[in-house]
């Protein structure tokens, strides 16, 4: 059975009935333009959104039916931003995420929790920071705190929105490559992602999303093709192996100023029509 099933969710008017299914093991890029539906989506499987039509389902249970503690423990949501305001140290923020397993602490004595909140601070070179107000890391320290929180929750799927938008390469790289190994342990990783380079390098599979219907779904090796990225984004792709890395690439350029059209064996100028 696959560890993720959309069964015709659609979300009115914004997402229109998609159907796919996700096995363990894999990360799954969310992929298509600004207001594609993505964010929609995705907190649509976390449970915080009602579909208006279909069911949403982790190893066969419908997640909007269960209760918040329950769904907790199949499913760990990233929002897109985590808002500014938030009146606790990263630690305490993190700690949050065991909210499933019942109660950390029985008056002022810890009862469970504390190596998974220590691992998942640790993963996310966040241990120096644990007792700094949240309200005062920076964008990509926040950033990385809810992914440790996703990550101390322990729940078979992940569902990260643009995990890496804030983040410096040196994270970037770290978390798409710990993303990869969580999935390897049995975990479904889903990610919405703007940074298609990356998509292509680290995502087992792609779910193309554009104004609200499935363009495309599969291995992100036959998915992600020049016609899909001219399709999805209007923008011209080139895709070619990196000589010293030994992984795929990409070079993009916008359609409009797209420097050759090939016609049969001619390369010519040219623009869009
Ligand atoms: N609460 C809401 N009420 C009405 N429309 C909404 C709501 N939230 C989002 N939308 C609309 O739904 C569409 C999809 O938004 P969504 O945030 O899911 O897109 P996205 O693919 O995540 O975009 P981005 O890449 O910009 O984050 C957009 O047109 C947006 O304006």
């Amino acid at each position: 059975m696959p560890m993720l099933t959309l069964e015709s969710v659609a979300q009115s008017p914004i997402l229109s009935e998609l159907t796919a299914s996700f096995e363990a093991g894999r990360v799954v890029g969310l992929i298509g333009p600004n207001g594609a539906g993505k964010s929609t989506l995705l907190r649509t499987i976390a449970g915080l959104l009602r579909p208006t039509g279909g069911a949403v389902c982790v190893h066969g249970v419908d997640i909007h039916r269960l209760s918040p503690r329950r769904r907790a423990q199949h499913v760990a949501y990233l929002p897109q931003s985590l808002t500014e305001d938030i009146p606790y140290t990263v630690r305490e923020f993190v700690e949050m995420g065991r909210y499933s397993h019942g109660p950390l602490f029985v008056g002022a004595r810890r009862v469970a929790g504390g190596d998974q909140v220590a691992d998942a601070l640790d993963q996310m070179g966040l241990l120096a920071l644990q007792d700094a107000p949240l309200q005062r890391v920076s964008g990509g320290e926040r950033q990385r705190a809810g992914i440790a929180r996703c990550l101390a929750q322990e729940s078979p799927v992940l569902l990260l929105d643009e995990p890496i938008s804030n983040l410096d390469i040196y994270y970037q790289l770290d978390i798409m490559t710990q993303l990869t190994r969580l999935a390897s342990r049995g975990h479904l990783i889903v990610i919405a992602i703007h940074h298609l380079e990356f998509a292509l390098r680290f995502c087992d599979e792609l779910l193309v999303v554009s104004d609200g219907q499935i363009y495309a779904q599969g291995e992100t090796a036959q998915v992600f093709t020049p016609t899909m990225v001219r399709d999805v984004f209007g923008v011209e792709a080139t895709i070619f192996l990196d000589p010293v890395q030994q992984h795929a690439r990409l070079s993009l350029s916008s359609a409009e100023a797209r420097p050759l059209v090939q016609v049969g064996e001619r390369s010519v100028g040219g623009r869009r029509e």
